[in-house]
């Protein structure tokens, strides 16, 4: 280690005295300005991860569905995976060190981590649209240099495609080429290939409007479209021309505030979605002729994958194990309509993805998404080889054309993370090859009325909980209140906990009509209130 430089080139990334920030869920994330010297480190921490596992290890520099002045960095890891989580406290060590520190904390992980210095290092750089980011990701270049790591800096990508890249590089380039036109390729391919599969003869012309936040979506769908086939007409809205990025729009603003986003006009019945700023996340909605809004979200999108590959499955007549994995936010009733209806596990886990993802990966086929919109599905190796090999050996045709589906789909998800052009293309793949509109699709099962609040508390922490995030243990009373008023409603459900993401605590309600819903979200809301310390004035009813 270059002690001299390590010195000098902190010194050009200086920590703001006091700051403390954590590797939260979804990495650091805070106001851009607070941010140099975090990237600077995470650049550091990305070569130090890179020689410890020796292959490429990505870093994206985006705050997701967060306003345009925040920004923040998360590591990816060879697969593609979310960080390691034992990596999680290095990086929260290596940002909290005072300058003087630096050296030694990060002396301290490779020995923790029994990290070779004199190994080679590799990263993968990528960045989202908003205007602090490039600044940003220079910076972290310069932590990879200090370190004496190599770089690949792909500019503008989406968040998986980032995932997508690092995955192609460390297998070698078995999952496909990392480059965006390996990924448009491999993407539209497999697209194509499966809707040809369809016997179909509803509307050949596939209309979908997309709200791309004002975000990086647009510019990669843009860069995409002379890739997909001329049946499918994706017409682009928010594309960042005219707005700023997030703001009223995107994945998380229709799915909190379960209404149409603005800059895109619905017309009765036409199917919309929504992908959030760094389009790892995907919505679905429509308005009836009735001017009604329905909103499709992560639960129904994964409800609709399971039920199309379980037929599949069943026709392929292997005995694959298949689950679906869910949060505590999930809508009852799709847990409901994909156990006692569908007949498949489900499992829930704690909020964030990489929960998730963890939890998929003990299945042949495991369909993971959080309601927000965030999933998709991985395949176990086992599955993908006996498939791959059903498609090339199989006599009986209806057996071998499910394989080539099975296929198609596990080439066209993106396995490494979520992703909101790839699960665009599986779900109007979905669509085309069963014949279903968007509103049979959205009656599978009538979601129960929900309410998300969140409520501002002096420290977070004093809320501890347990059942994969259904309960809370502390503070004392608190879980006792809640279940007196889940009981004053009927279908109801609640709970409460510190958001990973954000200085609140959430707060989750639903019951069997919306007023229910609100009232019973507000009143926990009030319980948080009063039990865990809250801070200005106590939250008004919805
Ligand atoms: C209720 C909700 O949507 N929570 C989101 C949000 O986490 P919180 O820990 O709730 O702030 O951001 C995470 C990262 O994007 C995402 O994984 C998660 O689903
Ligand atoms: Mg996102």
């Amino acid at each position: 280690m270059d002690s001299e430089a390590l010195r000098k080139y902190s010194a050009l990334h200086p920590k703001p005295a006091g700051l403390t920030l954590q590797y939260g869920t979804a990495g650091f994330r805070t106001k851009a300005e607070q941010l140099d010297h975090i990237v600077f480190r995470m650049g550091l921490l990305a070569v130090l991860r890179s020689k410890a596992v020796a292959a490429t290890i990505g870093i994206m520099v985006t705050a997701s569905h967060n306003p345009e002045e925040d920004n923040g960095v998360k590591l990816v890891d060879p697969l593609g995976e979310m960080l390691h989580p034992s990596w999680e406290e290095y990086a929260t060590q290596l940002a909290n060190a005072e300058e003087q520190e630096l050296q030694k904390v990060i002396t301290e992980i490779c020995q923790k981590a029994a990290v070779n210095l004199h190994k080679d290092a590799s990263v993968f750089i990528g960045r989202d649209t908003r205007p602090s980011s490039k600044k940003l990701s220079q910076s972290v270049i310069d932590g990879i240099q200090v370190l004496g790591g190599q770089y690949h800096d792909y500019g503008l990508v989406t968040t998986p495609q980032l995932h997508y890249m690092v995955c192609c590089q460390n297998t070698q380039g078995q999952y496909g080429k990392a480059t965006l036109e390996g990924y448009y390729e491999k993407l539209s391919k497999a697209f194509m290939e499966l809707i040809k599969q369809s016997h179909c003869s509803g509307e050949s012309q596939r209309h979908l409007k997309i709200d791309c936040a004002n975000g990086i979506g647009a510019l990669k769908l843009s860069e995409m479209k002379p890739y997909f086939p001329q049946e499918v007409l994706i017409h682009i809205y928010n594309d960042g021309t005219k707005e700023k990025l997030n703001h009223l729009c995107g994945a998380d603003f229709v799915k909190v505030h379960q209404k149409p986003p603005g800059g895109l006009d619905m017309k009765p019945n036409e199917r919309c979605c929504s992908f959030d700023g760094d389009a790892d996340r995907i919505v679905y909605y429509y308005k009836d002729t009735a001017g009604h809004f329905h909103l499709i979200d992560g639960d129904k999108i994964a409800t609709l994958i399971s039920i199309f590959l379980k037929d599949l499955l069943a026709k392929v007549k292997q005995d694959f194990k298949m689950a679906v994995v869910q949060t505590a936010y999930a809508n009852g009733n799709s847990t409901r309509y994909l156990q006692e209806t569908l007949k498949v596990p489900v499992h829930c886990v704690k909020t964030g993805v990489k929960h998730l993802h963890h939890k998929a990966q003990e299945f042949d086929v495991g369909v993971y998404f959080e309601a927000n919109g965030h999933g998709t599905v991985l395949f176990s190796k086992a599955a993908e080889t006996k498939i791959r090999q059903l498609v090339k050996e199989e006599n009986d045709d209806e057996r071998r054309e499910a394989a080539k589906m099975l296929e198609n789909v596990m080439n066209l998800i993106n396995q490494t993370v979520g992703d909101a052009v790839s699960d665009m293309l599986v779900i109007e793949a979905i669509l085309a090859l069963k014949g279903l509109t968007v509103q049979q699709w959205d009656a599978l099962y009538t979601d129960l009325p929900n309410r998300l609040l969140k409520v501002q508390v002096a420290d977070r922490r004093v809320i501890d909980t347990t059942d994969a995030e259904r309960r809370a243990l502390t503070p004392p009373g608190l879980q006792e209140k809640i279940d007196t008023l889940v009981k004053k409603y009927k279908l109801s459900r609640a709970f409460v906990r510190p958001s990973g993401t954000e200085d609140v605590v959430r707060i989750y309600a639903e019951a069997d009509t919306q007023e229910n819903a609100d009232a019973l979200a507000h009143e926990v809301s009030l319980a948080v209130f009063h039990l865990a310390g809250g801070k200005g004035a106590p939250p008004q009813p919805i």
